[in-house]
């Protein structure tokens, strides 16, 4: 009892701390420290929630699906978020979330089953990426590209560490990171440039994974870019074919549009006939129409295969590239524009380039591809006399490529014309053949211009001559439409008939 009292008395004691007694300054510790880790707790439990949360923002259902409808902002109408600095942070701030994405994009259908027209799955390149993801397989793989929205409205998606994202597709291809890009061009470094044209810079670049590319950086201060690469994104990212260039994939960050491409490593047919390459010889002229053959492949494929048409608008040598078997790759579909499968034109602004351009696009802005086919007649002139189409360092009446060859054809000089590089001479026949079918193709009326798949069974009747034959002996004999009677006729003229080809190319120049 005198031990409590005196402890009491010990407590009740004042304590020189505010003069508050011993018990209460106990008390108020005690009580200080209670509070403080019942706070630790509520914080730790709210961060746990918080992060959890974040984990499950974007549950695979709910991730929008990536097609025609891409949200893309406004060039020009930026926030700070947009720069491509802070856009970076941003990407990468949010690529923990974990989120998987398949992104779908609409599959043109193709009307051909020829094996050369390849589209969709039977592509020469990444064909079982591609396959795989229109399939919509690959959700479920480990190596899967995260998406995280930003601020500005787009969709950006976040590379993984290492390593080139094996699946983030859009159906048929890439959808890559300004850093993806800016890693695999250097930073876009200048010894990197592998030209400029009329609608941004391409650089050459190596993927993380190996794979050589071109990056083609849009210049992004034109209205008409951003519209440009989406009619390209949407209408070309499907259409596959051996003469065509394949694209890859593309970037979208703030203000840049990047489109990437299969690189094809042996220049393009503007430099082997007039620039760089001819340091390494002069083109055959077998490669000249293996070259040629290619690129009226790809055309007849786009015109004539797919739904909806493309035309491409800006077929000149410089974008027919070539690979190191001289295949023709046509490139440039900066250009390219879907045409409604009933529509036989539409008008637009005048584009193309200067000398390959039809008159009448030219004239009046109609383009359909009667344009393309008068295009690709020039470029067939050019690779046999390896003359620019327009060349200001001739004489007047050889200025213009088109109009000298069909002098030089009417006056019966034929043999002429012929590229005085070539070593050895086209035979008589193939040269009459070519120029017969350029000719054609360059008629200014542009309903007398055959069809791109005419032009192809033109200029492979020599190497098929005895098909082309049965072909024309079972015409006589079958009721056929007019248009198959027409292309007959066209196939008759050149395959079987060599004496008549002069008088062809005339009637055909004087018409
Ligand atoms: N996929 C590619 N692989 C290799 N080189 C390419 C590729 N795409 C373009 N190039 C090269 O890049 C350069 C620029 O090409 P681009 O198509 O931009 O310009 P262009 O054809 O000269 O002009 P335009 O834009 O008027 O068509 C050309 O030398 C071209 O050969």
């Amino acid at each position: 009892m005198s031990s409590g009292s005196s402890l009491n008395a010990e407590l009740s004691k004042k304590i020189g701390f505010l003069g508050l007694k011993l018990w209460v300054v106990i008390g108020i510790c005690v009580g200080a420290f209670i509070v403080s880790i019942l706070c630790f707790l509520s914080i730790w439990v709210t961060f746990r929630r918080k992060s959890r949360r974040s984990l499950d923002k974007f549950p695979v259902t709910q991730i929008p699906n990536v097609s025609k409808d891409i949200n893309v902002d406004k060039v020009g109408a930026q926030s700070t978020h947009d720069h491509p600095d802070n856009l970076f942070l941003s990407v990468h701030e949010k690529a923990s979330d974990k989120n998987s994405e398949k992104m779908l994009v609409h599959l043109g259908t193709s009307k051909s089953s020829d094996p050369d027209n390849m589209s969709q799955c039977s592509s020469i390149y990444h064909h079982e990426r591609a396959c795989s993801s229109q399939s919509g397989e690959e959700g479920s793989s480990g190596n899967v590209r995260k998406q995280s929205s930003l601020p500005y409205g787009g969709l950006v998606t976040a590379s993984p560490l290492i390593g080139l994202p094996e699946v983030s597709h859009l159906g048929w291809g890439h959808w890559f990171t300004l850093r993806d890009l800016q890693f695999a061009t250097n930073r876009f470094s200048a010894e990197n440039v592998l030209g400029e044209g009329g609608y941004g810079v391409v650089y050459k670049g190596r993927l993380i994974n190996g794979t050589d590319v071109a990056v083609k950086k849009l210049l992004n201060n034109l209205g008409q870019a951003e519209k440009e690469f989406r009619v390209e994104v949407e209408a070309i990212g499907h259409v596959r074919h051996k003469n065509l260039v394949r694209l890859l994939g593309y970037c979208i960050e703030g203000v840049h549009r990047m489109l990437v491409y299969e690189y094809v490593n042996n220049g393009n047919l503007e430099q082997w006939l007039h620039g760089a390459m001819r340091q390494h010889g002069t083109l055959t002229w077998e490669a000249r129409m293996k070259v040629i053959l290619g690129t009226a492949k790809a055309l007849s494929y786009l015109h004539e295969a797919i739904e909806p048409k493309v035309v491409h608008r800006d077929i000149k040598s410089s974008n027919i590239l070539i690979d190191d078997e001289f295949n023709a790759k046509v490139s440039d579909f900066g250009l390219a524009k879907l045409l409604g499968s009933g529509e036989s034109h539409i008008t637009t602004r005048v584009m193309g380039t200067f000398g390959y351009v039809a008159p009448e696009y030219a004239n009046t802005g109609l383009l359909n591809e009667k344009s393309d086919i008068y295009s690709f007649g020039v470029l067939l002139l050019e690779a046999v006399t390896g003359r620019d189409p327009v060349d200001y360092g001739r004489p007047a009446n050889e200025v213009n490529l088109v109009e000298w060859l069909k002098l030089m054809v009417g006056a019966r000089r034929s043999e002429d014309v012929v590229d005085p590089n070539l070593e050895v001479k086209p035979s008589t026949r193939a040269l009459k053949r070519a120029l017969l079918v350029a000719l054609r193709c360059v008629d200014h009326d542009a309903e007398n211009r055959p069809k791109m798949s005419q032009v192809v069974r033109m200029l492979e009747a020599d190497e098929y001559p005895f098909r082309e034959d049965r072909r024309n002996r079972k015409s006589r004999t079958t009721s056929m439409d007019i248009e198959s009677v027409k292309e007959n006729s066209i196939s008759a003229d050149i395959g079987n008939k060599p004496g008549d080809l002069e008088s062809q190319i005339s009637e055909t120049t004087h018409a």
